[in-house]
């Protein structure tokens, strides 16, 4: 049996592969490239590979890459396909040990972004709490951040980088924007911030506090560099353009084989960095969000300006001008409706 169909059995690739064995429980099987490269599919969308051990690693680094903790959020889930189907090609060789995730078959498989619970508020250990106790969302985050905790300590010698790619609900005026989970004391350092500005994302909003996305459970847990990224517009599988996502595919398969990073200054414009300075989240029966259902991320909002009010609280604009990302009144109590952030 060759290395392909023994990962895949007749699926033509690793989406199509997890998307027909979205809800089963598959046993773990190895194989190895011709190069000597080890993978591993552990279970069904994770794949852990490992290169020779004699060959070289210039960057000193492991790489968690994920895609799909929202099912709908294809485009990035397809490039991510693509780099496995080149790499199991033997088109280039894999420089670092490398883990690949798709966060929630089940719901790529249903087109939708969750099934019962928004997987990406279930990271951190948050998926232990008793209202998600026996929801497949969570066991599936508890699994994940198993795996992850499994693969930093295997490569504790090496930098730890986590990049968990998404694409967003609404249009948006920075098309592709990065977010830094909050960890105290730490910066993104200028080779994080380089790297984005390759993969053609121009933006990084900067988190005021530690939250129960994955990335966060991360930068938190694994001490890894962790960006949530946000890469376009939720489309249905096979409507994307990927040639609106060829910066980060260009960008990952550079660190994949190892290669140097582009010389500094090789992109004309800088990062634009925003800081988030409010987090609404919806408080009750009487919370009232006053932007519109079709407003577009970073929309701006002048000073004074009411976002949301209950009776009890309400948030107004402070002195300079802020803008929303990521507006969505359909969520429970108690979760995040949008980020007010400010350049
Ligand atoms: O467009 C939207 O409203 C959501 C897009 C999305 O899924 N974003 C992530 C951001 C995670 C983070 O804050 O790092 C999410 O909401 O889970
Ligand atoms: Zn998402």
């Amino acid at each position: 049996m060759n290395t392909f169909t023994h990962l895949f059995g007749t699926s033509p690739d690793w989406l199509s592969h997890t998307l027909s064995h979205a809800s089963s429980v598959l046993p773990e099987t190895t194989t190895q490239l011709a190069d000597g490269t080890h993978v591993v599919r552990i279970a069904t969308g994770v794949l852990w590979l490992t290169p020779p051990a004699d060959r070289e690693n210039p960057n000193r680094e492991a790489l968690i890459v994920s895609a799909g903790v929202h099912g709908n959020e294809t485009a990035p889930i397809e490039v991510l396909n693509g780099l496995v189907l080149e790499l199991l090609a033997g088109k280039w060789p894999l420089a670092c040990p490398l883990l690949l995730i798709f966060g929630n078959p089940p719901a790529m498989a249903a087109g939708t972004r969750f099934l019962d619970v928004n997987m990406n508020r279930l990271f951190n250990g948050a998926h232990g709490k008793a209202e998600y106790v026996g929801l497949p969302e969570a066991e599936r985050a508890r699994f994940i951040e198993e795996v992850c905790r499994e693969f930093a300590a295997e490569h504790s010698g090496l930098a730890l980088s986590h990049y968990d790619l998404h694409t967003a609900i609404r249009p948006s005026k920075q098309e592709r924007f990065a977010l830094y989970p909050f960890v105290a004391g730490r910066a993104a350092p200028p080779e994080q911030c380089a790297f984005l500005l390759e993969a053609e994302v121009g933006a990084l909003l900067l988190q005021h506090k530690e939250s129960t996305v994955f990335s966060s459970f991360s930068s938190s847990q694994l001490n890894a560099e962790s960006f949530t990224v946000e890469l376009g517009k939720v489309r249905p599988f096979g409507q994307n353009d990927l040639q609106r996502y060829s910066g980060i595919e260009q960008a990952l398969r550079r660190r994949f084989c190892g290669e140097p990073a582009p010389a500094a200054g090789a992109t004309l414009e800088p990062l634009t960095i925003f800081e988030v300075v409010h987090e609404v989240l919806n408080t009750g029966p009487d919370f009232q969000f006053h932007v519109p259902d079709d407003v577009a991320n970073f929309t701006l909002y002048p000073p004074g300006t009411v976002i949301w009010e209950d009776g009890v609280s309400c948030y107004k604009v402070g002195a300079e001008p802020e803008a929303i990302v990521f507006p969505n009144r359909e969520v429970p109590v108690g979760q995040r409706v949008g980020l007010m952030v400010k350049a």
